[in-house]
């Protein structure tokens, strides 16, 4: 297979990838070919032992598979050759929830495996979809499950497949991304830092009804969730109601209050506390401190320009963002 639109690889990685999809499987081969992407700076630990389990048990279970390194663009184009013609099956990520939304950003709607080996520090999607932190169950999951079709969304045309939040969170993950040292002690650190200073941000939402009668009300929050996945990550179930594969968004809105109430009511909703609103709409002027829906689409007015992430990763804000669901837009690998 000759190659073009590969500048992120370097002669060797070239060379690599394409010995994997010019190899014709032996007998005894699977007829899978995996390329394995390792992000060398997720989460806390080296990846050279990973490196060699994967080296070790893909061997064994005689799979086709070639090693490369993420890249720190989330340029991940390269890949749709190898797979378009067929000789890839199974992209998997091993790094957090970076890397695996800007690998799904760019397999979208590619008839291609997505597994995850969970290497990040919140690791959300990987958790929310039942993929375990420990390395070798992850892989044998890889080996062994089938994988079945997951939402993803697009918020003004950048797609995410897990969480996106504009506000508090979008804060913590601007600051956490300037950190040297990454991991779930440093997401610990920079929230509690940011916790005490956290203020609300002017919004304004509109929900689409369908039939010309749109859901519209003002609201001044900490932070908008907008979830795919049930959580941050590290099982911080933020919309524990969330299905990956339902067709439907969770929104959850942390109202304006002090912080005392913002802290309870935010663990509360983590516990399940809080239940799924038909109407948010006739909540947003009451006592309640925590509004939580679903609905494939929204539109969310920012004036306050409160700041946004995209599955963890900080992105350019906007005046206005128009959100909308992307059914069983990946097929991923999962128990
Ligand atoms: N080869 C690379 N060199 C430097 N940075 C990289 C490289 N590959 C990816 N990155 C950076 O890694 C970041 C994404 O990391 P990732 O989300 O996988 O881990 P994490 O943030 O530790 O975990 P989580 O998102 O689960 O909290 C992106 O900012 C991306 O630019």
């Amino acid at each position: 297979m000759s190659v073009h639109c590969v500048h992120e690889l370097d002669s060797v990685q070239l060379g690599k990838i394409n010995d994997l999809c010019a190899g014709k499987p032996s007998r005894q081969m699977s007829s899978r070919k995996i390329i394995y992407l390792i992000n060398p700076i997720s989460g806390t630990g080296g990846k050279f032992s990973l490196q060699e389990m994967i080296r070790q048990k893909t061997g064994e279970k005689g799979i086709a598979y070639s090693i490369l390194p993420t890249n720190a663009e989330g340029d991940y184009a390269f890949l749709l050759p190898f797979i378009e013609q067929t000789a890839v099956t199974d992209i998997i990520v091993c790094g957090g929830d970076g890397t695996v939304s800007a690998v799904a950003a760019a397999l979208a709607g590619v008839d291609v495996r997505i597994g995850i080996v969970p290497m990040g520090s919140g690791n959300g999607l990987a958790f929310a979809a039942g993929i375990p932190k420990d390395v070798e169950r992850a892989l044998e999951i890889i080996f062994t499950a089938n994988a079945s079709p997951i939402d993803g969304f697009l918020i003004n045309g950048q797609f995410s497949c897990m969480l996106c939040g504009i506000g508090f969170d979008a804060k913590v993950a601007e600051e956490f991304a300037s950190q040297t040292k990454r991991g779930f002690r440093t997401y610990v650190r920079v929230t509690l830092k940011n916790f005490f200073n956290a203020r609300p941000y002017p919004f304004r939402l509109r929900i689409p009804s369908g039939n010309g009668q749109d859901a519209s009300f003002g609201e001044e929050a900490f932070f908008i969730s907008i979830a795919n996945g049930n959580q941050f990550g590290n099982n911080f179930t933020i919309a524990p109601k969330a299905s990956l594969h339902d067709g439907l968004l969770d929104i959850v809105i942390a109202k304006k209050t002090n912080q005392l109430r913002f802290l309870v009511s935010v663990i509360r909703q983590v516990m399940g506390g809080y239940r799924v609103l038909a109407k948010p709409e006739a909540e947003s002027g009451a006592r309640i401190k925590i509004i939580y829906f679903q609905t494939p689409a929204l539109v969310i007015e920012n004036p306050g320009h409160a700041p946004l992430h995209i599955d963890g990763d900080p992105k350019a804000s906007a005046s206005e963002f128009h959100i909308s669901v992307v059914p069983k837009a990946i097929q991923l690998i999962q128990p």
